[in-house]
């Protein structure tokens, strides 16, 4: 199904049976990936949110990826982060820490978490001081199209309410097009205050993929896929997640049984050889 000016959302659906084969699909698309970043240009740049999608990334420090990844070569960022205390329980630098930076030799230079002694403005605004550098010296790849940085890898997840990060329906960050970093507030999730990156930077990824498990999700889930969903009388176009279609970058999406069970017509295809 068409938005009302004719497109139609575009990407790769992976469908699984259940959390734990989507769990596996997810880690081997991270490796792979990571395994070309590295080779092409000796880093690996991949942003996390935060969600359920962080306790799929616990299968990274298992056998093979714990010994096959090139984890030296690896630079993490959040593409949102609550403005709270790193070792608050809604910190989503603590979670990816209990789950994953732990437990793999990750170099902590390379783990670029927020301040978390400012405001959500000030915490976004050195944010994107912090990435602006990253990107003058290439350690963050750079779009040619619109000088944003090329994330090789950003995760998300996915809202019932079809947003991404801390973009939510209807609000006025989805409008931004020059700030890489933002703040909110208002947060309909809570916490209230998170910085996030915006769509152009989202955008911007070489590789973008969209993790969303659970029945709770299926109609955000046929809105932003299908454009539609007759149990809703939300406007599809105006779910954040459906504003995700990277200008030239990959999209792929990870869901179980469960949150694709409203989707018209896609076909699990299987990851390429
Ligand atoms: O910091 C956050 O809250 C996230 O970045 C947010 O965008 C999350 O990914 C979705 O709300 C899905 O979360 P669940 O997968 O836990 O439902």
């Amino acid at each position: 199904m068409a938005d009302s000016d004719g497109s139609k959302y575009k990407g790769d659906f992976r469908i699984f049976e259940n959390v734990d084969e989507l769990a596996t699909g997810l880690v081997d698309y991270i490796a792979a990936i990571s395994e070309m970043s590295v080779k092409e240009r000796g880093f690996f740049s991949i942003a996390l949110s935060g969600g359920s999608l962080i306790s799929f990334m616990g299968k990274l420090c298992e056998a093979p990826y714990n010994k096959t990844v090139d984890w030296g070569k690896w630079h993490i960022f959040w593409v949102d982060e609550r403005v709270v205390a790193k070792n608050h329980v809604d910190s989503n630098y603590k979670l990816a820490k209990e789950v994953l930076l732990s437990k793999v030799p990750i170099l902590p230079s390379h783990v670029y978490s927020i301040n978390d002694n400012v405001s959500a403005e000030e915490a976004a605004s050195e944010y994107e001081f912090v990435l602006r550098q990253l990107v003058k010296t290439r350690t963050v790849n750079v779009s040619e199209s619109n000088d944003c940085p090329k994330f090789d890898l950003i995760l998300l997840g996915m809202g019932p309410d079809g947003h991404v990060a801390s973009l939510f329906p209807w609000h006025a960050l989805l409008d931004l097009k020059d700030d890489w970093v933002t703040y909110i507030t208002d947060s309909p999730k809570p916490p209230p205050e998170r910085i996030t990156f915006t769509l152009p930077v989202i955008n911007s990824a070489s590789n973008v993929a969209v993790v969303v498990s659970g029945a709770t999700k299926a109609v955000a889930v046929k809105l932003v896929i299908d454009g539609y969903c007759e149990e809703s009388t939300e406007v599809a176009a105006a779910l954040p997640a459906r504003k995700v279609q990277p200008t030239d970058g990959q999209l792929v999406w990870f869901l179980d049984n469960e949150a694709a069970s409203k989707l018209d017509s896609v076909a699990s295809q299987p990851p390429p050889a």
